[in-house]
This record gives structure tokens, sequence and C-alpha cells, in this order.
């Protein structure tokens, strides 16, 4: 009796045991799929979203100690070079700084149609809704533009660029954009368009070759200048905004590159430009979207009661002169971090020609959209802004046949209609909408 009961407890304790160890089985083995799970993310993570590999630290422990990573670096090389080869003859080998941004993209995107090769750069940094950088990287992906992600501060990932790719050419366009946005965040603007455009300089300079580099100044480097239509010719040496004053150490910055290192160099002083795939933190965009949601705008004015205007000018007559711009620019003329010759040193203005009163964008927007705007018509702060700009463009049409040819009510019809298809339905103007015609 105590015998087959013994038997009993045993063989109950044995199939717990099997339970148990069973469960055990199948916990580990969980356990084991889901760090597979995890570590196959993190790849196809590394992969689908392009981080090079050597880009921080963490990345480059990594790659010290696993093959798999190698590979994936050598991936991530052969998008540089597949992205940035021509496909024409004697086509341009470009790096696109700011490619995920409004004028890099549209930019990108025009070299690429016609056979440059491009590569972009961006930190798809938080200044203005980053979904919006990376719906621009998605389309540039379609065409075959790969943007590597990281900043201009990064000598070792700069430096990376140009060991795997021989730039002929590059369009620097990252930069601390806006005006008034200077006061809140100073420092970003001397991270980004002084420090930065120094670091892109001190490794271009010593690339071998060389490439020859145009890059985007501004309109308001003209500051408190008051001769009209602003000229290459007058004065700017009266910044009214920290952005400016940037822009213009910028400008004096490439002057010594130019002479110490004979690096080609080549500003372009935009104004305002607008257009779809804009800038949200822009008048016209925020503008549009504030009129849609019934809100308020703050149209400003001068201090004694006039009118602000400015040349507004359309993305693709910017894109026109940035490209006429890189195709006139000279070869650079240093090898191995010394000048070997006088190379090329331009700046132009790219603007419309044709200032016009923010209230009359304000009625376009407003005619566009079939919508009465809620205006709130203020002295404008003292924040930097400027009153007027106007832009005499003969310098760029003598050297590059730019014409700037869409005016505001075109550009802004344009830009409206891309806005109401990437925003949505909620968003779509009233029926008997301006934008139909
Ligand atoms: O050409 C440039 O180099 C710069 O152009 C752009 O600056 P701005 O010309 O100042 O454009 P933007 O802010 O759209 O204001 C447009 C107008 O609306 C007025 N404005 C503005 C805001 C407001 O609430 N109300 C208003 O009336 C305002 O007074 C102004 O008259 C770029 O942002 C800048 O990065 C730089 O590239």
């Amino acid at each position: 009796m105590e015998t087959s009961k013994s038997m009993k407890l045993e063989r109950y304790n044995s199939y717990i045991r099997r339970v148990n160890s069973t469960k055990l089985l199948n916990a580990s083995s969980k356990l084991l799929f889901r760090a597979t799970l995890l570590v196959a993310l993190i790849l196809v993570f590394l992969f689908t979203f392009n981080y090079p590999p050597l880009a921080d630290s963490t990345h480059r422990h990594l790659h010290a100690h696993s093959h798999f990573l190698s590979s994936a670096f050598g991936a991530w090389e052969k998008q540089l070079r597949h992205s940035s080869t021509p496909r024409r003859p004697n086509g341009l080998t470009v790096l696109v700084t700011g490619a995920a941004g409004f004028v890099g993209s549209h930019c990108s995107l025009a070299l690429k149609r016609r056979g440059d090769g491009v590569l972009g750069l961006d930190n798809f940094n938080a200044y203005y809704d980053p979904s919006l950088k990376r719906a621009r990287q998605a389309m540039l992906a379609k065409h075959q533009v790969f943007i590597v992600e990281g900043d201009l501060n990064d000598t070792p990932l700069l430096q990376k660029l140009f060991d795997v790719v021989a730039f002929t050419h590059i369009l620097h366009l990252a930069a601390q954009a806006g005006v008034r946005y200077a006061m809140q965040n100073p420092q970003s603007y001397i991270t980004a368009n002084i420090a930065g455009f120094v670091n892109l300089l001190e490794v271009s300079k010593s690339a071998n070759p060389q490439p020859a580099i145009v890059w985007a100044s501004s309109s308001s480097v003209y500051g408190l200048n008051t001769q009209n239509p602003f000229s290459e010719l007058h004065r700017t040496d009266q910044p009214a905004s920290l952005y400016a004053a940037t822009k213009k150490a910028g400008e004096e910055i490439a002057h010594t590159y130019n002479h110490i290192y004979g690096l080609s160099l080549t500003g372009l002083r935009f104004f305002t430009v607008y257009g779809p795939w804009g800038r949200p933190d822009m008048a016209y965009f925020f503008f549009t979207k504030d009129i849609l949601q019934g809100k308020t705008i703050d149209v400003y004015q001068t201090q004694d009661g006039k009118q602000v205007a400015r040349d507004f000018t359309y993305i693709d007559d910017i894109v026109k002169g940035c490209l006429g711009a890189l195709d006139t620019a000279e070869k650079s003329t240093g090898s191995g971090g010394k000048k070997r010759g006088p190379a090329q040193l331009r700046i132009y203005n790219l603007g419309n020609t044709s200032p016009v009163p923010v209230g009359n964008l304000v009625s376009i927007l407003e005619n566009l959209l079939n919508t009465k705007a809620k205006r709130h018509v203020i002295k404008m702060p003292s924040n930097g802004d400027v009153p007027y700009t106007h832009a005499n463009v003969s310098q760029a049409f003598r050297d590059f046949s730019y014409k700037p040819t869409t005016d505001l009510p075109s550009g802004l019809r344009k830009f409206v209609k891309w806005y109401v298809g990437y925003y949505g339905p909620q968003l779509r103007p009233k029926k008997e909408s301006r934008l139909d015609n």
C-alpha cells in the first residue's frame, strides 16, 4: 500500500518536472525567438533608415564586433555611390546639404532628373515639423536620391562622405533659417550657420579634388540698407537680425577660404522663397493654415503705418538659379589643402524683382482659399524684421541667364494646391475654390 502510494507520488513528481521543463524550454525558446527578432529589427532599422554605421561611437563599437554590420557598412557605402553617380556624360557629382529641406529637396530632385549624381545630407532637426522633412526624404528616395542623416558639425562623418565620393560640387543649403526665431535660440544660428559652414569648408579645402561650392546666403544681409532695388554692390554691413549677421559672416568666411585655399565659392542671396513643400515657419505657409482654421493672423505694418513688403520668389525660379550657379561655377584651384592659384568668388541676388505688400499676399490667399482672413494689423515687432526687400538680379541674369518667371498669384496657387493635397481633405477649401480654374 505504502509502496504503491510512494510510486504514484514519484510518477506525479516526474510528471510535474516534465511539465516544468517543457515550460522552461518554451520560455527559453520564446526568449531566444524574441532576442532574434529584436536583433533582426535593429538590423532592418539600420538598413531601412540608412543610418551611417560609423556615425557615432555606438555604431563604431558595433562595427568593430560584428561581421554582419561591416557588410551593412558596405551596403551604406554602395548607397552613397549609387546616389551620387551621374547618369549623363559630364554630369555633376553634388553633395546637397539640407537636402530634406525646402530648397534642398527641390534642387536635389532637379539635379537628379537631369542626370547629375546627388547625395543628400540632413540632420532632420525639429525646428519645424520633421515629418515634412521625412516626407520630402521619401519623395527623393523614389527618385534614387539618398540622404545621409547627420550634422554639418560631425567632422568624421563629412570626411567619410568625401572619402567615399569625389564630389565635384557642393550645394550647401543646410542652415538655421528664420529671421525672428534668432531671438529665441541665438546659439542654433552660430552652430549651424557659422560653425557648420566652417566645418564644411575645412573638409572641402582638404579634399582631393576640392569641390566648387554654391551656398545659400540671404536677402536679409541688406538689413538697414535703404537703396532700392537691392544690388550686390550695396552695403551689407548693417544686419537687422542675428540670422542676417550669420549669413553675412558666411559671406566673409567664404572670402577667407577662397583667398587662402583656392576654394571656388558662390553665395546666393535668396529673397523669401515660397512654394509647394515649403517651410511651415514662413508667413505664407502659416497664414494659409490659420485662414483655413479660422484663426486670426498678424499682418505687420512698419512703425510709420506703411505696408511691409517682400520680393517673394517662387521655388522653381530659385532652383533654376541654383543650377545656373552650379553650372557656371569654376573649379577650385587648391589641392592637398594648399591654394594653387586664384579661384572664383561670387555673390548673387536671386529674387523676383517685384515686391508685394504682405496685405496683398493675404488677399491672394483669401481668393485662392475662398475664405476671408481674420486680419490683425499690428506694428512690426522689433525682432529683426526689415520693412522691405527688392532684388536687382542683373548680375545673375548676366552670368547664368537667371530670369524669374512666376508671379505671386501663380506661385501661391501652386502652393495652395499642394497644401490641401498634402494636409488632407479636411483642409480643402470650399467648393467654388479658385484652384479649380
Ligand atoms: O529672404 C530671406 O533671406 C529670408 O526670407 C524669409 O524671411 P522673411 O522674408 O521674413 O519671410 P517670412 O517670415 O515668411 O515673412 C514674410 C513677410 O510676412 C511678414 N509677417 C511675418 C509673420 C507674421 O506673423 N506677420 C507678418 O506680417 C514679415 O514681416 C515679412 O514681411 C525666410 O524665413 C528667412 O529664412 C530668409 O531666408
